[in-house]
């Protein structure tokens, strides 16, 4: 029995977004009275200031803009189910569906705040669906992170209730309609109550939903990242003393100190950098007596990424559990508030920072692969990696290293910020600032897309890399032997996930004409997607950098 994952309103974490979205684990509900209750009353409150028609915006006055149009008591659950159509407004591509899973997972923990009017029976279809296996299709346009989530939410709102066929769903893998859906379910269609349309759509659910799958994949993004230089640290012969724990004490800046910390446990026990610890520094025919900055200020480049992830994810956290619609009831008080918690900006500007961050890991790594292929740099390793350099018509990974160019420059790019651009005075000036969260969450998933292959051709560069050290130091190929313990378990994956056997006699690539390697970047990339045996492999950097950036 896998255990479930019970929503309360808070306390729910990144990792039990993506083991709901990604991974269907099932999901319920708590059965604390005090939180029904409080989900109860302000249903009660909505159904009392509607009948003694009462100003509340959205409930008896128009939307938004047209929030001086007064409504009715006869006219206020028409208004909500009217949003539902005019809102039907999404363009593009569908969603990948788990993030629409994260999507409707965290409007219900959002509703479940007893803060919003929503009948308990809409947010458990939410679970329903859920456990069923059920996604409402969601398009990637739409969104301008303002009123929230407006057009993408109205996709999910319409799916649960059936609404209409032309709200579509995937059914466990089959694209059908939305009143099929709910026979199949034995379900009832439903017509909102006053309030509960926005309550729906109003929200940051769905930016919120994305940023968590990012967010989980970037983590890993950067797990991988510090092992490859781990591999490439030893590849270059480079030294450890850079990361001695002296420096880092007198600019102790959180994310640079752990950096540097990790960056020792990864390189310990190999026998192919330079254990220099104890101070010692020596002459190196031919080579500078330090290393160059991509090593040697590896922990000063990398930390503020680190810290800045930290960062993100803490407001992540805070967003995932936070009531995001308006306006906002107090069922103590018998009160509601208007205000504005369905702007997306901690998202808007967090996933801007994500992209500029990923796109910062992959410039680091491209010059780390530009010195490996250089024989003026790489500490007499062949040029371009080359493995068998008997034969002179072998050209190593010169080809994989234009493909890696082709890339990092787009994740630089796609680091661009989306927030900051020119506002679009939406909605008759009402919605006259936005977070275009959204869209910079649809961007940092396409960063994440983009950032694992550049992360499968590096490991290539590693692994190869080391091969040939180990050649250097001990005349066979075999790299488990001469590497630390934390990188020969990221060496042995990769390896095993290409096919490719590690053996004495031969580096990982020895002739240009023995592999695809346009495979082998697609056989990693899959086996990092997939959570297989390359992410297991650094689990005990994964472990570590819970300390800083809490996930779980
Ligand atoms: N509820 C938003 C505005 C809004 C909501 C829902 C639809 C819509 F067009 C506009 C506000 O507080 O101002």
């Amino acid at each position: 029995m896998r255990h479930q994952v019970t929503l309360t309103g808070a306390g729910l974490t990144i990792e039990d977004v993506v083991r709901v979205a990604r991974h269907h684990q099932p999901v319920g509900l708590t059965d604390n009275p005090e939180i029904l209750q409080r989900i109860e009353d302000s249903c009660a409150y909505i159904n009392d200031a509607v009948k003694a028609s009462k100003p509340v915006y959205g409930v008896t006055t128009g939307f938004g803009g047209m929030a001086d149009v007064v409504i009715s008591s006869e006219e206020a659950a028409d208004l909500q189910n009217n949003a539902i159509w005019y809102h039907k407004t999404g363009a593009g591509k569908l969603l990948p569906l788990a993030d629409v899973r994260a999507a409707m997972l965290l409007r219900a923990n959002s509703h479940m705040r007893g803060v919003s009017g929503i009948r308990l029976e809409i947010i458990q279809r939410m679970m329903t669906f859920l456990n069923a296996n059920v996604t409402p299709h969601v398009r990637e346009f739409g969104s301008i992170g303002a009123s929230g989530d407006l057009v993408p939410l109205i996709s999910i709102t319409g799916a649960l209730l059936g609404t209409d066929p032309a709200f579509r769903v995937d059914f466990d893998g089959e694209n059908i309609d939305c009143l099929e859906a709910l026979e199949r379910l034995n379900l009832p269609r439903l017509e909102l109550l006053p309030k509960e349309g926005l309550a729906m759509m109003n929200g940051t659910s769905v930016m919120t939903g994305i940023a968590s799958n990012v967010l989980h994949d970037a983590r890993i993004l950067l797990g991988l990242a510090l092992n490859i230089h781990g591999l490439m640290i030893q590849g270059l012969q480079g030294t450890n003393q850079s990361f001695h724990p002296f420096i880092h004490q007198h600019k102790a800046h959180t994310g640079q100190v752990w950096a540097a910390d990790h960056m020792l446990q990864i390189l310990e026990g190999s026998a192919l950098s330079r254990d220099e610890l104890d101070g010692r520094h020596e002459y190196r025919e031919g080579d500078l007596i330090q290393d160059r900055y991509s090593l040697r200020c590896l922990p000063q480049f990398l930390g503020p990424i680190i810290d800045g992830m930290a960062y993100i994810t803490h407001h992540l956290r805070v967003e995932i559990n936070s009531a995001n619609d308006n306006p906002l009831i107090n069922t103590e008080a018998g009160a509601s508030y208007h205000g504005g918690n369905f702007l997306g900006q901690y998202i808007g500007v967090g996933m801007d920072q994500l992209r500029y961050y990923m796109g910062l890991m992959a410039k680091h790594l491209d010059v780390q692969i530009a010195l490996l292929v250089s024989p003026q740099f790489n500490n007499g390793l062949s040029a371009s990696l080359v493995g068998n350099t008997d034969r002179k018509v072998n050209m190593g990974l010169k080809g994989l290293q234009i493909s890696g160019n082709s890339i990092m420059p787009i994740l630089g790019f796609l680091g661009n910020s989306l927030a900051d651009r020119f506002p679009t005075h939406a909605e008759q000036f009402n919605q006259n600032i936005n977070s275009q969260g959204f869209g910079s969450a649809n961007l940092a998933r396409q960063t994440i897309e983009t950032l694992q292959q550049y992360i499968a051709i590096a490991l290539i560069f590693g692994v190869q890399a080391v091969d040939l050290r180990t050649f250097k130091r001990t005349g066979h190929y075999n790299a488990v032997e001469t590497l630390s313990p934390m990188t020969a378990k990221l060496y042995s994956a990769m390896r095993e996930v290409v096919g490719k056997p590690i053996s004495h006699e031969r580096p990982y690539i020895w002739n240009d004409n023995e592999q695809a390697l346009e495979q082998h970047i697609s056989a990693i990339v899959s086996d990092i997607t997939n959570d297989g045996i390359i992410p297991q492999a650094i689990q005990e950097t994964l472990d570590s950098l819970r300390s800083i950036i809490l996930f779980a």
